[in-house]
């Protein structure tokens, strides 16, 4: 359960245990002053400094000992029904006394009508409390709160600073609200405090950080990678019709306004050859969109926590939610995915709970899933309506490669003017956009060599020594080629 009016109707209803799991102990105590209001019982907190307190009225100054032993006792004598709210009991929970006295009161063997509330930010119960307790979920911020804390915070920068306002883009605001969403009070004011501080702005620039402070705070556990570099389109070769299908679908994805109403985009599955490109292309559509990149690595899932695979996988799903607007790049998902073999169902339980996800996911996760051996790819996933479009990234023809050469040289600080590029990708026919780029830093290393500047005969020399792997590997690069053709689309 969460929400304050759900904390009310617990009090009325005079439940025995609750459990709070939070960190943000004042807030929880808030919330549990307006609540009793209604419930017209007392209310107490009890800590190991200061003892048990009453808080809804002034305090009798009658305090019980700090011992967790005798306050229990002493609650559980009290014939007046009250509300106690036990802060950090966690490491009292391994003694049996305290047990048996919390089980008695919970259990009404006391007279009174108590409700014990334990209060941490951590809480595991045994078993036998486990039972009798009722957990309950802090509600978290909505945009409203979001908005008046930054306003707090935009009000509390310029006290400081001699009354200097903050300057305050406002559509920038709008999203940095919008994407506060899915934090608590004090981590959303920690994150905006520091975006302030930082140039006495809150603008456009501050977005990127934002997402990776965000990311930091919810992905405790790293099961998500955060990409920090994601790739401008301009710097991938080729893929054009990829690259149209993206850019159609920014204003949709991003939601900015428009005349007509389009569904917004899900998400793509691309399908290729190794080293042409679909790592980055994953990176280029976080850029062509504008958002963070995360990526998630399943098979790191399995191994990284055997057993708890799906928990993690859940936990993920989840955290990628709350950075939405992302794009969840899901790597080799073949590798995760191929549900023949022996482990127990759990790439099975895996897959469907990823089918069921992708269908029912709310925030804006748009997914980017690379794999390049269609043969393990369980057919369920691939199955119409999964992907909204399933892209095949086949190796670059002659135009795409002059391009590959174009950027590599280029980032070297190379002026592509300088070499004969149709020499070049005559040369390099079957070869990837991996293979072309190897081809550059190889020729740079024999030119460095022989203490020369790079030209078009060390390109050709390296060309000539390189088998790619289309050779090497023909039968599978026209197995894969030959299984596209009907069922995907050219990315190109
Ligand atoms: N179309 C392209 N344009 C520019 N560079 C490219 C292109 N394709 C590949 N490259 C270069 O090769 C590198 C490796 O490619 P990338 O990892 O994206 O391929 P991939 O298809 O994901 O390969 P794999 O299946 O092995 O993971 C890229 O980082 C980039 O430098």
């Amino acid at each position: 359960m969460s929400g304050n009016q759900d904390l009310t109707t617990l009090l009325r209803a005079r439940t025995p245990l609750l459990v709070i799991e939070s960190a943000e102990e004042g807030r929880v105590i808030e919330s549990f002053r307006h609540a009793i209001a209604q419930s017209l019982r007392p209310l107490f907190t009890w800590s190991i400094t200061d003892g048990l307190r009453r808080i809804d009225m002034d305090d009798d100054g009658e305090h019980a000992v700090p011992d967790a032993t005798m306050t229990l006792t002493s609650i559980k004598q009290r014939t007046e029904a009250g509300v106690f709210l036990l802060l950090d009991f966690q490491p009292y929970l391994r003694y049996p006394m305290t047990l048996r006295l919390l089980r008695e009161i919970v259990l009404r063997q006391a007279a009174a009508e108590h409700t014990l509330v334990l209060v941490g930010s951590k809480i595991e119960l045994p078993d036998d409390l486990t039972a009798l307790a009722t957990p309950f979920q802090m509600a978290l911020p909505d945009a409203q709160a979001m908005a008046a804390l930054v306003r707090e915070e935009a009000f509390a920068y310029s006290r400081e600073n001699s009354g200097r306002r903050v300057e305050v883009d406002a559509d920038a605001a709008r999203t940095i609200v919008r994407n506060l969403a899915g934090l608590t009070h004090a981590d959303a004011r920690r994150i905006v405090r520091k975006l302030i501080y930082a140039d006495g702005a809150l603008g456009p620039a501050d977005i990127p950080g934002l997402a990776q402070a965000k990311f930091e705070l919810l992905d405790r556990e790293n099961l998500l990678h955060f990409e920090y570099e994601t790739a401008r389109f301009a710097d991938v070769a080729g893929l054009a019709r990829l690259k149209r299908w993206i850019q159609q679908r920014e204003p949709a994805f991003v939601g900015r306004k428009q005349t007509v109403r389009l569904d917004p985009p899900k998400g793509i599955l691309l399908l290729g050859v190794q080293g042409c490109g679909k790592s980055l292309a994953a990176k280029a559509v976080a850029g062509g969109f504008g958002v963070p990149l995360l990526r998630l690595d399943i098979g790191t899932l399995y191994n990284k926590y055997h057993g708890e695979t799906e928990r993690n996988l859940r936990a993920a799903l989840k955290n990628a939610e709350m950075l939405s607007p992302c794009v969840l790049w899901l790597d080799e998902i073949e590798k995760a995915l191929a549900t023949e073999g022996s482990d127990d169902g759990v790439s099975r339980r895996v897959l469907g709970y990823l089918l069921t996800w992708m269908a029912e996911r709310k925030g804006k996760v748009f997914l980017v899933a690379t794999a390049n051996d269609v043969s393990a790819l369980p057919a369920e996933l691939l199955r119409k309506g999964r992907f909204d479009e399933i892209f095949f990234v086949d190796l670059p023809g002659p135009e795409a490669r002059a391009e590959v050469l174009r950027i590599h040289l280029t980032k070297r600080e190379l002026n592509a003017a300088d070499f004969d590029l149709d020499m070049i990708v005559a040369a390099s026919d079957g070869f990837s956009g991996a293979e072309i780029e190897q081809l550059v830093v190889a020729a740079l290393y024999a030119a460095a060599a022989e203490d020369r500047p790079l030209d078009t005969w060390h390109l050709l020399d390296e060309a000539k020594l390189t088998r790619p792997l289309s050779v090497m590997m023909a039968d599978r690069v026209s197995a894969l080629r030959e299984w596209a053709r009907e069922r995907t689309v050219p990315a190109d």
